[in-house]
């Protein structure tokens, strides 16, 4: 049976008066990649972050390990619970050397300075995500993708059990897109770690989650297996997308194909022979 070592149950979350989560029962499965999908406003962030600590849900409770997650120190969590918020942003001038150094702070104490273990869990964590050769460089000099890979590095560096990543493939290229998703499904089924990713790219989705879960207005509209919910029917209910769901032929995998109309559709795709699609690439 898998366990639960973080959960939210009955979770009423919001801002100011505005309620956007309603009495949400959610459990993150132990040594899973689970992805959380769902159009944009639809409470993922909100959902991560209550399940992060950095929001207080308005009624209900977050159990980590079965003990009130908003009532346990700030250093308890961080030695088990990594978290990449959606765009964060480091202090100016500060290298990425140590905004990774930061992701230790839960593993030191007082007594305890910089150890030759924080510092090869940094050397490591710069390594996986590829971000050595910029450890002196100041991480608001580097591009979007290569600062996104800082962060992500900050937090492996953390060395947590459970990870929850909000939108962390924002910026990067579709190579290290499919490379972070390889190292997240990595974690999860070789080092036994509980991972929670919102994501926005549905086949990658499809094709890494070991759970996926969907949202719609606040609510858990469906969770399962990909192949239980990856439906071209709940794509439409979830998203209000019209789409086919087919097998890629190659891995057998889920993949969802957006209805395009044959008027939006470009002349050179709709083209019906090869001979119209040379006379139109003539012509355009
Ligand atoms: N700080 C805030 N103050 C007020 N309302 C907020 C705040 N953050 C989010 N909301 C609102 O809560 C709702 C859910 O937002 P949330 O960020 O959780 O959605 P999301 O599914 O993560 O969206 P996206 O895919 O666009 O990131 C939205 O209607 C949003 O406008």
């Amino acid at each position: 049976m898998t366990s639960h070592r973080l959960r939210g149950e009955r979770l009423c979350v919001g801002y100011e008066s505005r309620r956007v989560l309603d009495e949400v029962d959610f459990q993150v499965a132990e040594g899973r990649l689970t992805i959380l999908l769902g159009p944009n406003g639809s409470g993922k962030s909100t959902l991560l972050k209550t399940l992060a600590r950095t929001l207080g849900p308005q009624r209900g409770q977050v159990l980590l390990d079965g003990k009130d997650l908003h009532r346990t120190p700030t250093r308890d969590v961080a030695r088990k619970l990594g978290i990449l918020p959606q765009s964060p942003t480091a202090p100016e001038g500060l290298t990425v050397r140590e905004l990774v150094g930061m992701g230790r702070f839960p593993h030191q104490r007082l007594w305890r300075q910089w150890s030759r273990e924080d510092e090869r869990a940094v050397n490591d964590a710069m390594s996986i995500a590829r971000v050595t050769e910029f450890a002196s460089r100041p991480v608001d000099s580097l591009s979007g993708g290569q600062r996104q890979r800082c962060w992500i590095a900050m937090v492996l560096a953390q060395e947590t059990d459970l990870l929850l990543l909000d939108e962390p493939t924002t910026f990067l290229d579709l190579k290290v897109q499919v490379d972070l998703l390889e190292l997240l499904a990595h974690l999860a089924h070789d080092q036994g770690r509980t991972l929670l990713v919102v994501l926005h790219d549905l086949n990658l989705a499809a094709a890494y989650a070991d759970e996926l879960v969907m949202m719609r207005d606040g609510r858990i509209m469906h969770g399962g297996s990909p192949e239980a919910v990856f439906t071209a029917a709940r794509l439409k209910q979830v998203f209000d997308l019209d789409a086919h769901v087919i097998r890629d032929p190659h891995t057998q995998r889920l993949v969802c194909v957006p209805a395009i109309s044959s008027s939006s559709a470009s002349p050179l795709a709709s083209a019906q022979t090869p001979q119209m699609a040379t006379a139109l690439s003539r012509t355009g």
